[in-house]
Order: C-alpha cells, then sequence, then structure tokens
C-alpha cells in the first residue's frame, strides 16, 4: 500500500535523466515555528478587540453555504499587526528598567488572557499561546473557537493561506480534550483525536504546531505517514498517544493491519480534516473515504468534525461559461458534498468562509515575468542572483527540479531540492536546512505548495505556472503569512500563457500581474554564465550516465559468473575513451564558467539606465551581504509604481 502525497509529477520542461540518489543524513522533525520577527507592537488592545469583533461578528452573520465567497476588494496595504509582539513576555521576565512599560505590558498579558478566554479555551491552552506570543486570535480561529468549543459545531472552515487554520481546529480539540480528562469521560493513552492532511511535512508540522499549544498537558501525539519504516511507528502507536496526525495511505495500511491502538475508534471523538481540497481530488480520495467510512460505522455523535482548506470554495468562483470548468466545479462539490457526508457532519455544521475574492493573502505582492522557455533558466538566475533572500521555487515536475538543481549547484547557488522521489528523512533534512537559511533556495514540486509554515521566506517563485488555480494561491502562500508581506513571481512563457490566463480569470482579477523589472545590462553576462552551466551539467550526465552503465555490465557479468563478451568490453573501451574526452571538456567549461563567477557583472554605463547596480560577484553570499541595503524585489515594484 503506498502512502500517498502530493506527488503529481507530470513533466512540461525537456526530459532530462534521473541523477543518482542523494545521501541520506538523519530522521529529525522540522524543529516549531517560532514568529521571532514579528514586530513589536504597543496597542490599545481592548479598543481594536472589540472593533475588530463587531467587524467579525458581521461577517459570521453573512456567511451562508450558497454565497461563501465574500467580495472584498483585495488592498495592498500593510494591516496593523496585534498578533506579533515579540518582546512582551521577554520584558515581563527581565529586570524591571521600565515600569510603566511593564505595566503596559502586563495588561497586554492579561487583556489577551481575557480574549482567549472569552473563546472558552482552556487555561493550560492559553498559557502556551501566550508564551508563543499569540496575543490575539486570527479572524478564522475568532469565529471557530466559539462555534467548535461553546456551542461543540462541527466546522467547515475556509481562509486565506497563512491565516492560523491549524490552530483554528487544533485548540478546540485540545481544549475539549481537556475537558474530558476533567469530567472523567476520558483518560490518557485512548485514541481520541485524529488529524488527516495530504502531505508528510504538513503532518510533521501539524504534529509540532499541536505539541507547542499542548504544552501544558500530557498529552502525546504521533504522525503516522508513509517513508518512515512501519515497525518505528508501530512503536510510537503502543506508546498510545492520545493525538495521531496521519496522511491517509499510511493510516489506512495501519488499520489494515489491525493495529491494536487505532483500530478500536470508539473513543476517537475529533475528526479533523486538513487542505480538504486535495484530499478530495481525484486519485487521493480512495483511501480517504475507506478510513471515513470505517469511522463513521459506529454512529458515534459525540464526535467532533472539523474540515477545513485556504481554497475549499474557490470552486464556484470559476466560471460557469465555460463546460469543461463547469463540470470540474460540478465534480469537485459533489466530492465536496460527498466527503461532509463521508465525514459524517452533523446536519447544520458551522461554515465559516473567509477566502477572499482574490484568493491570496493580502499582504501578498503578485508579480510576472515573461520570457522565452531558452530563456526562463536566465531570468531565474537573474531573479536569483539580484535578489537575496529566503526563496521557494516551485516546478511541475521532479525532472525539472534535477535539472535545475544541477544547473544551480554548478552556478553555486546550493539549492535544496523537494520531491516525492527522495526519501522522507532527505526531505526532512532539506526543509530544515532551508528554514535555517537566510539565504536558503529550496526547490520544490507542489509536494511543498500546502500548508507548510517556513517562517520569512521572501519569494515564491512559480518556475513553471501552476496547473489549477488552487495550486497558484497555495504555492503564493508559503510567503505573506500572518499578515507579514511576500512577493510571489510567475516566470511566464508563450506556451504557458494559456494556464495564467486562466489562473488570472478564475481569481477573478481584471488586470494582468504587473510584470517584474528586469535590467538587460545583465542579462547578456548571466545567459553566458547559464549556457556554461547547462553544458557542463550535460556532460557530467553523460559521464555519470556510461559510469553507471559499465558498472552494470561488469556487477551483472560478475553475478552470473561470465566473461564478458569480446563486443561489449570493445562498445566499453570505446566508451571510456569518449568518457574521458568529455570529462576534459567538463574540466575545460568548469574552469572557464569559474574565471567568469568571479568577474563581476558589469553595469554598462553606455546604456541608458535610471539608476545602476553595485557590482555584482557570482557568491551567493557575498552579494547577500553586498546587496543587504539595495533594493529588495518588493522594494523594486514599490519604486516603479
Ligand atoms: N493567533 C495567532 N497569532 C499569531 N500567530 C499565529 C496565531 N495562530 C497561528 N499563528 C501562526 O501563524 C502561522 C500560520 O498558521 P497556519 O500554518 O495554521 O496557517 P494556515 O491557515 O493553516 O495556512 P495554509 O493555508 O497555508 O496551510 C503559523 O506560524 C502559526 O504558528
Amino acid at each position: 500500500m503506498s502512502d500517498y502525497d502530493d506527488d503529481d509529477d507530470h513533466d512540461m520542461a525537456p526530459n532530462y535523466e534521473n541523477m543518482r540518489g542523494m545521501g541520506f543524513i538523519c530522521w529529525r522533525e522540522i524543529p516549531a515555528t517560532d514568529d521571532e520577527d514579528h514586530e513589536d507592537i504597543q496597542l490599545n488592545k481592548k479598543n481594536k478587540n472589540k472593533k475588530k469583533k463587531r467587524k467579525l461578528d458581521a461577517i459570521e452573520t453573512e456567511q451562508e453555504i450558497e454565497t461563501p465567497i465574500k467580495k472584498v476588494k483585495k488592498k495592498k496595504k500593510k494591516r496593523s499587526n496585534e498578533t506579533h509582539m515579540t518582546s512582551t513576555l521577554q520584558i515581563i521576565g527581565e529586570n524591571n528598567k521600565d515600569e510603566v512599560e511593564t505595566t503596559s505590558n502586563n495588561d497586554t498579558i492579561e487583556t489577551a488572557k481575557k480574549v482567549w478566554s472569552d473563546l472558552h479555551v482552556s487555561e493550560n491552552i492559553i498559557r502556551s499561546l501566550l508564551e508563543q506570543k499569540f496575543f490575539d486570535p486570527t479572524p478564522i480561529q475568532r469565529l471557530t473557537l466559539p462555534a467548535a468549543i461553546r456551542d461543540r459545531l462541527d466546522i467547515i472552515g475556509a481562509a486565506e493561506t497563512g491565516s492560523g487554520k491549524t490552530l483554528a481546529f487544533a485548540i478546540p480539540i485540545l481544549t475539549h480534550m481537556n475537558q474530558l480528562l476533567e469530567n472523567n469521560q476520558t483518560s490518557y493513552g485512548q485514541f481520541t483525536s485524529l488529524i488527516l492532511t495530504p502531505t508528510r511535512e504538513l503532518a510533521v508540522q501539524i504534529k509540532s504546531h499541536i505539541q507547542i499549544v499542548c504544552r501544558y498537558t500530557k498529552f502525546k501525539t504521533a504522525v503516522v505517514v508513509g517513508g518512515m519504516s512501519t515497525q518505528k511507528q508501530e512503536r510510537l502507536l503502543s506508546q498510545k498517544p492520545e493525538i495521531i496526525v496521519a496522511t491517509p495511505g499510511r493510516f489506512w495500511e495501519l488499520l489494515q493491519e489491525n493495529n491494536e491502538h487505532i483500530i478500536d475508534m470508539s473513543n476517537l471523538r475529533f475528526l479533523a480534516i486538513d487542505e480538504t481540497d486535495r484530499m478530495i481530488e481525484k486519485g487521493h480520495f480512495e483511501e480517504l473515504e475507506k478510513i471515513l467510512n470505517l469511522i463513521k460505522n459506529d454512529n458515534n455523535q459525540l464526535r467532533q468534525k472539523f474540515v477545513f482548506s485556504a481554497t475549499l470554495m474557490l470552486q464556484s468562483n470559476i466560471d460557469n461559461e465555460k463546460k469543461k470548468q463547469k463540470k470540474k466545479k460540478d465534480d469537485n462539490q459533489d466530492k465536496l458534498a460527498t466527503l461532509i457526508s463521508a465525514v459524517g457532519m452533523s446536519a447544520k455544521p458551522k461554515i465559516i468562509d473567509l477566502t477572499k475574492e482574490f484568493g491570496t493573502a493580502e499582504t501578498l505582492t503578485e508579480a510576472r515575468v515573461n520570457c522565452s522557455l531558452e530563456d526562463k533558466d536566465s531570468y531565474l538566475y537573474y531573479f536569483l542572483t539580484l535578489y537575496p533572500g529566503r526563496t521557494l521555487l516551485f516546478t511541475n515536475s521532479i525532472d525539472c527540479i534535477k535539472r535545475l538543481q544541477s544547473i544551480l549547484t554548478i552556478l553555486k547557488r546550493n539549492p535544496l531540492p523537494l520531491h516525492a522521489q527522495m526519501e522522507q528523512k532527505q526531505r526532512l533534512t532539506n526543509l530544515e536546512k532551508f528554514s535555517n537559511s537566510d539565504n536558503g533556495l529550496l526547490i520544490a514540486t507542489d509536494v511543498a505548495a500546502r500548508g507548510l509554515d517556513i517562517p520569512n521566506i521572501k519569494h515564491i517563485i512559480h518556475y513553471q505556472v501552476p496547473r489549477s488555480t488552487e495550486l497558484y494561491i497555495h504555492r503564493s502562500g508559503r510567503t505573506a503569512r500572518v499578515e507579514r508581506e511576500g512577493l510571489s513571481i510567475m516566470f511566464i512563457c508563450p506556451e504557458e500563457l494559456f494556464l495564467y490566463r486562466k489562473i488570472i480569470k478564475t481569481l477573478n482579477r481584471n488586470e494582468d500581474l504587473q510584470t517584474f523589472p528586469i535590467d538587460s545590462t545583465y542579462l547578456s553576462n548571466l545567459k553566458r554564465r547559464v549556457r556554461l552551466a547547462s553544458e557542463i551539467s550535460k556532460l557530467h550526465h553523460q559521464v555519470a550516465k556510461v559510469a553507471n552503465e559499465t558498472n552494470w555490465y561488469h556487477k551483472a557479468a560478475k553475478e552470473l559468473d561470465i566473461e564478458l563478451d569480446d563486443n561489449i568490453r570493445d562498445v566499453e573501451k570505446a566508451k571510456t575513451a569518449n568518457t574521458k574526452d568529455t570529462q576534459k571538456k567538463e574540466i575545460q567549461l568548469r574552469n572557464e564558467l569559474d574565471l567568469l563567477l568571479k568577474h563581476p557583472l558589469k553595469y554598462s554605463s553606455s546604456l541608458n539606465i535610471s539608476r545602476s547596480y553595485p557590482l555584482l560577484f557570482g557568491d551567493p553570499d557575498q552579494l547577500a551581504s553586498r546587496r543587504k541595503n539595495d533594493m529588495t524585489a518588493l522594494d523594486e515594484l514599490k519604486h516603479r509604481s
């Protein structure tokens, strides 16, 4: 039984044969993310909270299944960032340098406590929320918590990416679990909560988010996903975790093996499905449906269900004119209806839809680069060279990742790959390295498009135009999270224009995305580097291929205990001679490229450019520090507009 995750790996880019596997380091979970760089904001919380609450109450009353999408104009403005007060708790723990400040911080804490407790959150959870400096619920949390905790309703929730949906279902689950314990309605070691999610990384992340908020409880959380040894997961389950976060494939596998801890679902009181629209897509629904049918068997009326996504209601936005699109819409809505029935939702679930007309976060800036397919790599290298910062690049295929990984590595940009053909340990290690590097570059398939909450990603690059609007929203949503700014930039070649247009239309945009300014004075030099890197990559690949084949012949002959045929030996000799030439050529080109990388990307004063960049060198770290005070890609767009 295979575990499924988002690994649609069709290739739109030229094919490139698989490179050899990478070394695997260790199994480590991604560290809990921390909002360490959130802005300090002192504010009069009481008034703001009241105001915000009034606004949200208004939104809530407007919610209707039939009209799920609230039309709001997308404002490209910074919202006040009430939630991110970094220093308050630290200051309170420090010496009383400034009594007034401490008093006001104490007030802030007290206000925050009251806000959470008014939403019926239990005390031990509030304590960990405040430690995280989560002083204010996000809008989706503010609307979900009372309905889920006080009214015990099933919830269907949709809100933009990075809006805190995980805690919107995790807090009610944990609060109820606390209450059940207090009332002796459950005991430790009972399988009480199941959270299903489409990707392994997301499962690991949800677990770490849950662990942070249940720090002051004794609940145990386990992750059950493919790519980990089944024995290890059985060992984890033998510790009787109360909460399980799982991908459906592996969970179903363990159910079929009658795993003792999970097979008895009579105590399963909470069921959450995250990234629901992905879970109901073709090819992914089967195992989920089987699990849900099994869960539903006992007809437990006390079980509370949560169904969440950032793009759950998006389909209603699709233009009905096109028959094909209409069919897709109907299919998905049918599936959603099937899911809701399969989950066994109560007759009147609470529907909270905060998705915006424009689909993406308000703090997201979107742009495009138009270029030919041949020039894409050069434009990409241009962007990566001129605008350092944590960047997540998406492609539509694994082959494309392998090609880019090779070229960008040769260009010393150190990309970290992430895709479904990699071992799980390496995937998590790469994510961790990426999260820890200010100038990190992760190149991923859509396996990383949903849910991942990596702090401070500056740029999202759609190296290939995503195949669906939902994917565009989810990919872009890896930046501009919780009201921070971020840039999403789409590289579009003529062959992809139809996909781009479809996305723009589905997103209800009246205008094209703005074009990102490119300073053409850099391009010829950059193109030369990219061309060389690409040639080196091909030569390197040829050599590796011959070496592989030769090894294969020898290994096979040894295993079969036979001598290699003379013909094969002759062919081998010829190939080896060729290989030597290829290697020589590769070394020559590498030397040429090294020289180029040591030289500045000259600014040509003969051209009439409005402003000049400093001289740029190829070393990305050098470059990053040189450009620290220079314009960011976002500044670049603002400067222009
Ligand atoms: N009340 C809060 N105040 C401040 N930060 C919060 C709050 N709630 C959650 N966060 C943080 O916001 C970030 C985004 O949350 P989360 O990953 O749940 O978003 P999401 O809506 O599920 O996004 P996506 O749709 O991309 O999966 C996380 O780092 C989380 O810790």
